[in-house]
């Protein structure tokens, strides 16, 4: 039995700068402590750092121990390793104007399941993934388990709690679904188009992107290619929109907007995640299969580009029956953003 209400104690905790305890790995993240919670967290200053694997290759403090290079690094903490250092280690932000002090030095990672569970708890907090570590012995910390974190998202989570009438510019018959999850904060909608037919409906299943969504973002394509779906689905008489809290790609807005500063460095958005110390990307397309199974639907024609999408939704149970080529909104400001998407992240454009 996991204990979701712990992860959502672990989640605040975290980004108010207090300490988590996971399997008996205490944590405090780098981006939200300050001196005083530092000398709390350490007051003999032995406690390491815990950086992710991606940002640890970044900085060269690869770990040798882990032959794939999927764990994080844990470096040890020596005596110049203060606040300030350990901030320049989170922060890529930083990379080309402070050259990093050294030499690190990285040291076995007793709990790699633990350290892995932090990372994925710095990612649902919204934080820099990147800790002082130490073996607990503060007895006032949220105390968890990586399984707990593991099985928070489980889109088998996922309610259909709320539906009603929405007229839409595209069609002024469509529906809005709401969907909750039982233990994440977040709230998955879906809009339903036309009437079923019995054929596969057009799906689009597109992910938060405020700044394209809202603003008009040039950065991007988010923001045509859903105005696009709404008038592709209105087309065809019968689909579904599904729209995704998974702004970033799921590492939420105020890394991505990270993310945006290291491409105004010269990074790409690949690059950019990397050196922050997230994966390319790190959606789960599972929850878009449950929505999809809630609305009773498991076969669907769908709006993409992107293999990932399809390949999520096959391996949730859902029959990609045709993928429906969708291309817009290309412009001078995003010609990089996509082309890197059809390089490096095998996007089909
Ligand atoms: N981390 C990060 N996220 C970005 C960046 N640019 C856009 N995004 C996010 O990327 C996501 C785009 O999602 P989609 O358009 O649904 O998906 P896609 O993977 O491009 O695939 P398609 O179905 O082919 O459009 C949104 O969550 C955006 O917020 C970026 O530079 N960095
Ligand atoms: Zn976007």
């Amino acid at each position: 039995m996991t204990k979701p209400r712990l992860v959502a104690r672990a989640i605040d905790a975290l980004r108010r700068g207090w300490p988590v305890t996971i399997d008996g790995l205490a944590l405090l993240a780098i981006e939200t402590a300050d001196e005083g919670r530092l000398a709390a967290f350490d007051p003999e200053r032995g406690a390491d750092i815990l950086l992710s694997a991606p940002r640890a290759a970044t900085l060269k403090l690869g770990n040798q121990r882990d032959a794939a290079g999927n764990d994080p690094v844990r470096v040890a903490r020596t005596g110049w390793l203060d606040l300030d250092v350990a901030a320049a280690l989170a922060d890529p932000a930083r990379d080309l104007s402070t050259p990093l002090k050294g030499p690190f030095r990285a040291v076995a990672l007793a709990m790699p399941e633990a350290a892995r569970a932090a990372m994925k708890l710095a990612r649902l907090a919204g934080l820099m993934p990147a800790f002082f570590v130490a073996e607990a012995t503060a007895d006032e910390t949220v105390a968890l388990a990586a399984a707990d974190i593991a099985g928070y998202d489980d889109p088998a989570r996922l309610a259909l709690v709320s539906r009603a009438r929405l007229p839409v510019a595209v069609a002024e018959d469509a529906e809005i679904v709401a969907f909750r999850s039982a233990d994440e904060a977040v709230e998955h909608v879906a809009l339903l188009i036309g009437q079923p037919n019995g054929a596969a409906p057009l799906v689009r299943i597109h992910s938060e992107c405020l700044t394209g969504d809202v603003l008009g973002s040039l950065k991007c394509d988010c923001g045509p290619q859903l105005d696009a779906a709404l008038r592709a689905i209105a087309g065809a008489g019968w689909g579904i929109l599904l729209y995704l809290r998974q702004e970033g790609r799921g590492i939420g807005l105020i890394n991505k907007l990270r993310a945006y500063a290291l491409q105004d460095q010269g990074f790409d958005t690949v690059d950019a995640n990397l050196r922050l110390g997230f994966a390319i990307d790190e959606r789960d397309f599972g929850v878009a299969a449950r929505m999809l199974r809630l609305l009773g639907q498991d076969r669907v024609r769908l709006l993409t580009n992107n293999p990932a999408k399809v390949a999520g939704l096959a391996a949730a149970g859902i029959e990609v029956v045709e993928r429906v080529a969708h291309k817009a909104g290309e412009n001078t400001h995003n010609h990089g953003y996509l082309a890197t998407k059809r390089d490096k992240t095998g996007h089909l454009l």
